[in-house]
């Protein structure tokens, strides 16, 4: 198998938000093609390394590259996934996926053909004429993933993409999003609180401690791909879930204890 290129690289970094150290110091690497989905307890910083590696913010200290360039600011190449990701409401859904190939000035026949495959890729075949009104919360954040994937991005950053979906069409969604995931060759950091969506998705996952966040530790999920629901019951997801939860539980009990 060929050696995969790095997309992202951190050595070292933290943040600070005046007295409040919310973050590191911390280094963590994605390869292209690798899917890393971090957990750990509320306020650990999770959004605030997202939102570093987006360019959305700077560090205070250590160093960050995205595509083997130190990073200077948001990128168009990296596409981002949030909670509640904001879909166009006047436009259809085969619209509101192909907007972003339209802004880079991409034929009209052939950003409905890339527009229409995305579709169908995240299971929203039949849905192309609906306006995003007439959707559940679970459908609009299949367009926005598949407009994330019209960007041709070559790193996806992804905050709690389904924390506000119940807990039935959370796990739906992961399932779905599994068929996605097994194509694709960008590096992908998936921040979520479910320990069984990581499992079920990642090549690693990173386990961060309680504030100011830092990696842990990390748990390389050694399931073989492509990976159905199946997955889930199986010995070695089951130890996968306990090794994770075992190093979480703890920071979890210290982050509740700082709140209160
Ligand atoms: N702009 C800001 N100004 C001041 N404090 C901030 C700011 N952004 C985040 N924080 C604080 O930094 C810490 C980390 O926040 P962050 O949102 O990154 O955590 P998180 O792990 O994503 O939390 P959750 O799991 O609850 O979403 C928290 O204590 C938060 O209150």
């Amino acid at each position: 198998m060929p050696a995969r290129s790095r997309i992202v690289d951190i050595e070292a970094v933290t943040r600070q938000f005046g007295e409040l150290h919310a973050l590191g110091p911390l280094d963590l690497c994605i390869d292209r093609g690798e899917f890393v989905s971090v957990v750990g307890p509320s306020g650990c910083g999770k959004s605030t390394l997202l939102e570093l590696i987006a360019g959305l913010q700077d560090p205070d200290g250590g160093t960050i590259s995205v595509a083997e360039r130190p990073l200077t600011g948001p990128r168009n190449e990296t596409a981002i996934i949030f909670q509640e990701s904001a879909t166009l409401p006047w436009r259809t859904v085969i619209d509101n996926v192909a907007f972003a190939l339209e802004v880079r000035g991409v034929p009209k026949i052939e950003r409905r053909e890339t527009a229409e495959s995305l579709i169908t890729k995240v299971g929203l075949t039949g849905f192309e004429k609906h306006f995003p009104t007439q959707l559940s919360g679970g459908m609009r954040q299949r367009v926005a993933i598949a407009r994330c994937l019209s960007m041709d991005p070559d790193l996806i950053l992804a905050d709690e993409p389904f924390g506000a979906l119940d807990e039935q069409t959370r796990l739906l969604m992961a399932f779905e999003l599994l068929k996605v995931v097994d194509d694709l060759t960008c590096g992908v950091l998936f921040i979520t609180h479910s320990i069984q969506e990581a499992v079920l998705l990642s090549d690693r996952v990173l386990v961060m401690s309680a504030r100011p966040g830092r990696i842990l530790d990390e748990v390389v999920i050694e399931l073989p791909r492509p990976r159905g629901e199946h997955v889930l019951g199986t010995p070695e997801a089951a130890y996968a879930i306990d090794r994770i939860w075992s190093m979480l539980k703890s920071e979890a009990v210290e982050a509740m204890k700082a709140t209160q």
